[in-house]
């Protein structure tokens, strides 16, 4: 971490070519770096008794180290990247891409929710959206409920730390939830009513524009199995969707359908077998009966017929030659894959 420090230290001051850092102040710098590190996540040094306090005097304060950290990215290379991207982007991609953008350019309150199953192309989505806001010099705060999701979006962050939403969200959390809102939507509504209170302070007339104003983005997939309720009902558990709260009156839901992933990965040989994948997946949970349920069929090929190993059967299927390869390094890795919900 020093020999991090001296390097940007060096690279900031240019001029200083022989740019000595006593060893106090080296140790000061590394501790702040440490704090704002732990600060992202929710913790501090004062946590860790063992540990040294740094000298915080001219520590920037986390939220203006969002706001520094956000104004500094290179403008024109992200200029750069957008329209690289733009050049990728697929049509039903661009629409919901153009569609936000407008939103952002023209100020006018946009909640948006990008639903698509996986592989749909709804990161591709965030990262384009990302270098086009940021190429105007304006600000995105890219945020997951979890810390791994933080990893797939540029600059991501945890949203309990960002946000500062308490990471135990109760009926006590705020004045004005609504007491039997269910938890999961609880956080939704508190940011949107924090962000009216905050903006309408400047401009009343921003009190009844949702989010205050922001151009709000959601992502995700109605498909995936629901949000737990501890010792909830049916009622309780689709209640907590976001879908059932009353935020959800003003969002404009933009749909993915293609399935990005399969097209990606796919050469001629495959197409017919993925074309099928790609529209049997979308194809589950839409003629469900009037109790919600339905009947699956799994394509013969999905399917696990060793009836004797079915679970050595689906690990030589998943890692085939496992014993040879079991030395390789990159075997696993190449192989693996981590699910994440962002
Ligand atoms: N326009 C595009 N051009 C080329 N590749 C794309 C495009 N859009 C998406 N992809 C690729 O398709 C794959 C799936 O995209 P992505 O991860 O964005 O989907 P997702 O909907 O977020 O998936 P999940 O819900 O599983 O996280 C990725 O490898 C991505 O790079």
């Amino acid at each position: 971490m020093t020999y991090e420090i001296i390097k940007v230290a060096k690279e900031t001051l240019e001029e200083l070519i022989d740019l000595r850092i006593g060893d106090d102040d080296l140790k000061n710098m590394c501790l702040i770096e440490i704090e704002m590190l732990l600060q992202e996540n929710g913790r501090s040094l004062t946590d860790f008794k063992s540990m040294p306090m740094a000298n915080t005097e001219d520590m920037p304060t986390f939220k203006k180290k969002i706001i520094v950290d956000e104004l500094n990215y290179n403008k024109d290379k992200r200029e750069k990247t957008h329209a690289d991207m733009l050049l990728m982007i697929a049509d039903e991609q661009r629409c919901v891409h153009d569609k936000i953008m407008e939103s952002v350019d023209f100020d006018d309150d946009g909640f948006f929710f990008i639903y698509g199953y996986s592989g749909t192309g709804k990161i591709f989505i965030w990262k384009t959206l990302s270098v086009a806001v940021r190429s105007k010099g304006l600000i995105v705060l890219n945020v997951a409920s979890s810390g791994i999701s933080t990893l797939l979006l540029p600059g991501g962050r945890t949203v309990h730390s960002t946000l500062t939403v308490p990471v135990e969200i109760n009926e006590a959390s705020s004045l004005k939830m609504e007491k039997d809102s269910p938890r999961q939507t609880w956080c939704m509504l508190q940011i949107d009513q924090s962000m009216h209170d905050i903006i309408s302070k400047n401009d009343p007339l921003y009190e009844f524009r949702p989010f205050g104003g922001m151009t709000v983005v959601l992502s995700g997939d109605f498909r995936h199995i629901l949000s737990v309720v501890r010792k909830g009902t049916r009622q309780d558990i689709v209640d907590a969707s976001i879908n059932s709260s009353k935020i959800w009156t003003y969002c404009n839901v933009l749909r993915l359908t293609v399935n990005m992933r399969l097209g990606a990965s796919s050469g001629p040989a495959e197409k017919e077998e993925t074309d099928n994948f790609g529209k049997w997946i979308p194809s589950i949970g839409e003629d469900n009966d009037e109790n919600g349920e339905m009947n699956v069929e799994i394509p013969e090929d999905l399917l696990i017929s060793d009836t004797t190993n079915p679970l050595m059967s689906l690990i030589d299927f998943v890692y085939p030659d496992l014993n040879d390869n079991i030395g390789d390094p990159l075997f696993f890795p190449r192989k693996g894959n981590t699910r994440t919900n962002a």
